[in-house]
């Protein structure tokens, strides 16, 4: 029976406010570009650009910028019925980002008290959910209580309904409160997740440990109900590793980069649609890393996310130059 959704995505729905000077440290910035920004939205938007079916669960300030939030994702094509308004004045999330150079960007986040954070077991449905093929968990959203516990509800929702549950590692320090508090929710989800994405910095925090490989971190979480692991490294490109033994790896296609953010949401939205559609691990791999490519070459995050016809198109034009 097909799904209303081909995913759903939980957590943060916040806003980007990008460097329009760029090429100089923030505090010589004086124009910022406003976009929707959060690693879970982000991918939601990427999805639904693509053309997937796409739900989302979250919380936005009752204000100007949430109401902007959820208008765009809406106007992209995302069902925003579970966008809930925070009723207890907490405003939304909010992303600076500083654009030093094309290889050097850092990002300034804005999250104390964020409204995301106060997702709580009540915005979440399981009829809802019944409706979805995969469930997106973004690590963010496990920092702080109640969103902690809403995205646990909405994990052990999905395990009870065979909805596939995709664990985008999403590291970002703020909010966390030590190395041992995110490892441990790190690692509750990982062992019921049915694909793993991260980069390998990101399962280092999972793991709290500096060091490991890629095969001893893969030996430690095939023991659970992972089937499939995907490790990002940048421009070394992106490995992908199956229970059953298999390894892919696929490198980058090469572009003008003008910010180095992005490039992980942006992954995840072509890798998943790749996934979805049941098209083989390595050319998954590939359209997560042309869709990355296509990203940050431009200055949003969410905004730049190529459709479906840009992306193959993208491929098509970096494959033909190769051969030539
Ligand atoms: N400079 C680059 N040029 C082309 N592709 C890139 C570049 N950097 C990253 N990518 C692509 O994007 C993928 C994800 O990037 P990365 O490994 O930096 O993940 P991330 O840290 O989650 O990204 P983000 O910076 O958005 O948080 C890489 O695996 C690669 O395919
Ligand atoms: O995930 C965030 O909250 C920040 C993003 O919106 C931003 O676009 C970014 O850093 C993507 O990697």
């Amino acid at each position: 029976m097909s799904k209303k959704f081909d995913l759903i995505a939980i957590g943060r729905a916040a806003v980007d406010l990008n460097a329009v000077e760029y090429n100089r440290p923030l505090e010589e910035t004086k124009t910022f570009a406003k976009f929707v920004g959060g690693s879970p939205a982000n991918i939601a938007i990427g999805s639904a650009k693509l053309g997937q079916k796409v739900g989302f669960i979250g919380k936005v300030s009752d204000d100007q910028l949430g109401h902007y939030v959820t208008q765009y994702m809406s106007e992209v094509g995302i069902d925003t019925s579970q966008m809930a308004k925070d009723e207890d004045g907490h405003k939304i999330g909010l992303t600076f980002t500083e654009i030093i150079s094309p290889e050097e960007s850092d990002i300034l986040m804005y999250r104390n008290e964020a409204a995301d954070l106060y997702l709580s077991t009540d915005d979440v449905s399981k009829d809802y959910l019944a409706q979805a093929r995969m469930l997106v968990i973004s690590g963010t959203g496990l920092a702080q209580s109640p969103s902690r516990e809403a995205i646990l509800k909405a994990l052990l929702l999905a395990k009870e309904l065979g909805v596939e549950v995709i664990f985008e590692l999403d590291y970002r320090p703020y909010t966390w409160q030590n190395a041992e508090e995110t490892s441990l929710y790190y690692q509750l989800v990982a062992q019921k997740a049915d694909v793993i994405i991260g980069t390998r910095d990101e399962f280092d925090v999972l793991e709290n440990q500096q060091g490991n490989t890629d095969e001893q971190t893969i030996a430690t979480l095939f023991q659970y109900d992972a089937n499939l692991i995907v490790i990002k490294s940048g421009v070394q490109g992106s490995n992908a590793y199956t229970k059953a033994g298999d390894k892919y790896h696929f490198g980058i296609f090469k572009t003008k980069v003008l910010k180095s953010f992005g490039a992980g949401d942006s992954f995840a939205a072509g890798f998943l649609y790749a996934y979805s559609h049941q098209l083989d691990i390595e050319t998954a791999l590939k359209y997560g890393s042309a869709a990355a490519s296509i990203v940050i070459s431009q200055l949003s995050s969410s905004e730049a996310m190529p459709n479906l016809a840009q992306l193959t198109e993208f491929i098509q034009k970096a494959e033909t130059q190769e051969v030539h």
